[in-house]
């Protein structure tokens, strides 16, 4: 059985559209899809988008094989036989325009842009928001819990055996690694992505010897530099600690360091304190506490809150499963129609005028103040505006009356261009690459929206003629439905 190619990775609906628009005739016209989501996950003031390599390795392996025409020539619609011949030689040929991973991102901003062939449009819908929402959802979190462990201490991802499946657990690790974490457990994700990889020993192997401190000399002899001991088998501070102590004064009479001991039960906090302190009166305040055992923002802040000596964190369940947020909503809309002159845009209405996407062929920028190099929002302009200018209008879109004037800014266009006409016309960067650019977008972001409990609401703003284009349709909408009545 090959799982390898994702092209049937999509909704039935999006074949049904298609193959409506192919008997239509209407399969070929060109229209313009935005991504985007609505509200941050975990209430934070701020997402980090993930998701574009696995994206970009979708769209260039997507492929009709035999076997998926056969399975679609079973299917009860009946597809035309012309139509599966169409499927055959399916390429993508549009344009994609993406934020770069690691970036910074917020509600109801354009994060990817696809223009093509509405049959093409249709058909990677789906798996595009499944990479997207997933990637996005993981990296978030990982970014709290960076956040509340400091600089300095090491988060290592350990989710594997509790994530959704294979899938996620390696693309989880990997968003985990750009956005903080030091390294995963997950051995494949490392060969993959070339991210580091860790890791301890689990409870079996001091069950498997006749007593902890055996168990404990033998692991050492095998890694003799490189140790983390799990100190919590039968009783940490009575056995674990002092065995562990013992076979490090063992080694270290032969030149050895023992790296670090684990805790994975009881009161984490004490118990930290009280290793910490047998460690340093048995001279080895140079080896580290690390901690595992369903560990989630709040735990660790509380033990932060109580002095607890770990500086490891292996964080599995809640961070692969993204706890407390198990979906990012991200949504893909259709924007704007190409006509015989030129896009016009589209809009979708909702009862709910926050559910109202952003109509037209729009781009993203981010507003950087020269003196503080910090942002003053993001703004959404028509492709075709000038938004480098002497100065700038910021304005709320939901109260335009509050507005600001913004002089001696650049303004940093944040969708760059993936695919041209089917051509990856982008460059690929490495998950350190990556890492280090996310690293370098959060400089630019005040601290009101990076704090973690009630941030401050982010400005994603329109240009006016944005704003007054989204307010027309809206317009012309409500008076076409008061006609019909
Ligand atoms: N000092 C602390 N403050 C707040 N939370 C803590 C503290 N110490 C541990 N925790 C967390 O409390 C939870 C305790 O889990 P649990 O009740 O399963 O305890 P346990 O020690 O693992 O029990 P068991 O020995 O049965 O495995 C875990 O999520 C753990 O990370
Ligand atoms: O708690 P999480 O954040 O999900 O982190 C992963 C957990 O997986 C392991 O436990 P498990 O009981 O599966 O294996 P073990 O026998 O090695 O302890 C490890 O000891 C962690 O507690
Ligand atoms: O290396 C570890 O300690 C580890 C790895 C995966 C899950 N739990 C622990």
């Amino acid at each position: 059985m090959n799982y390898g190619n994702l092209t049937l990775h999509t909704d039935k609906y999006q074949i049904n559209q298609m193959y409506a628009h192919w008997k239509n005739g209407t399969h070929n016209r060109k229209r313009v899809f935005n991504a985007f989501f609505r509200k941050n996950p975990f209430h934070n003031g701020y997402a980090v988008f993930a998701g574009l390599e696995r994206i970009i390795e979708y769209i260039e392996q997507l492929r009709f094989e035999e076997e998926d025409i056969a399975y679609l020539q079973q299917q009860p619609e009946s597809y035309d036989a012309a139509f599966l011949d169409a499927l055959r030689s399916f390429r993508f040929t549009g344009t994609i325009y993406s934020v770069e991973e690691g970036q910074i991102v917020f509600p109801n901003e354009p994060i990817i842009r696809v223009e093509c062939r509405v049959f093409e449009g249709h058909m990677i819908e789906t798996a595009l928001l499944n990479f997207m929402n997933y990637q996005t959802l993981i990296a978030t979190k990982a970014s709290r819990i960076r956040q509340i462990v400091g600089e300095n201490d090491i988060l290592l991802e350990f989710g594997t055996r509790r994530a959704q499946e294979a899938d996620a657990a390696i693309w989880g690790a990997r968003a985990a690694y750009i956005a903080g974490f030091h390294a995963t457990s997950n051995m494949r994700a490392g060969k993959l992505f070339s991210i580091p990889t860790a890791g301890t020993h689990a409870h079996a192997w001091v069950q498997d010897h006749e007593s902890e401190i055996e168990a404990f000399k033998s692991y050492m002899n095998v890694f003799p530099d490189n140790a983390t001991l799990l100190v919590d088998t039968y009783n940490t501070l009575k056995s674990g600690v002092p065995n562990a102590i013992k076979v490090a004064k063992i080694m270290a009479e032969k030149g050895h360091r023992l790296k670090a001991i684990r805790l994975d039960s009881g009161d984490l906090a004490t118990l930290s304190k009280e290793a910490r302190r047998m460690l340093d009166e048995a001279g080895f305040e140079d080896v580290q506490i690390s901690a595992s055992n369903d560990l989630d923002e709040e735990v660790i802040l509380h033990l932060k809150l109580q002095d607890a000596k770990i500086t490891m964190w292996g964080i599995g369940t809640k961070l692969i499963t993204a706890a407390e947020s198990p979906a990012l909503g991200g949504v893909y809309k259709m924007v704007a129609k190409e006509t015989e002159t030129g896009y016009e845009p589209v809009i979708k209405i909702s009862e709910n005028p926050e559910k109202i996407p952003t109509p037209g062929f729009t781009t993203l920028y981010r507003i950087i103040n020269n003196r503080t190099g910090k942002t003053e929002g993001d703004y959404v302009a028509m492709v075709d505006e000038n938004v480098q200018q002497e100065k700038l209008k910021m304005f709320d879109p939901s109260n335009p009356y509050k507005f600001k004037i913004v002089k001696d800014y650049t303004a940093k266009e944040l969708l760059k261009p993936v695919f041209i006409d089917g051509s990856l016309v982008y460059k690929k960067k490495t998950v350190e690459e990556i890492r280090q650019f996310h690293f370098e977008q959060l400089q630019s972001i005040w601290e009101p929206t990076l704090r973690l409990l009630n941030p401050q609401t982010y400005f994603v703003d329109l240009s006016q003629k944005v704003y007054d284009t989204k307010m027309a349709l809206i317009d012309q909408h409500a008076r076409e439905a008061e006609e019909d009545n």
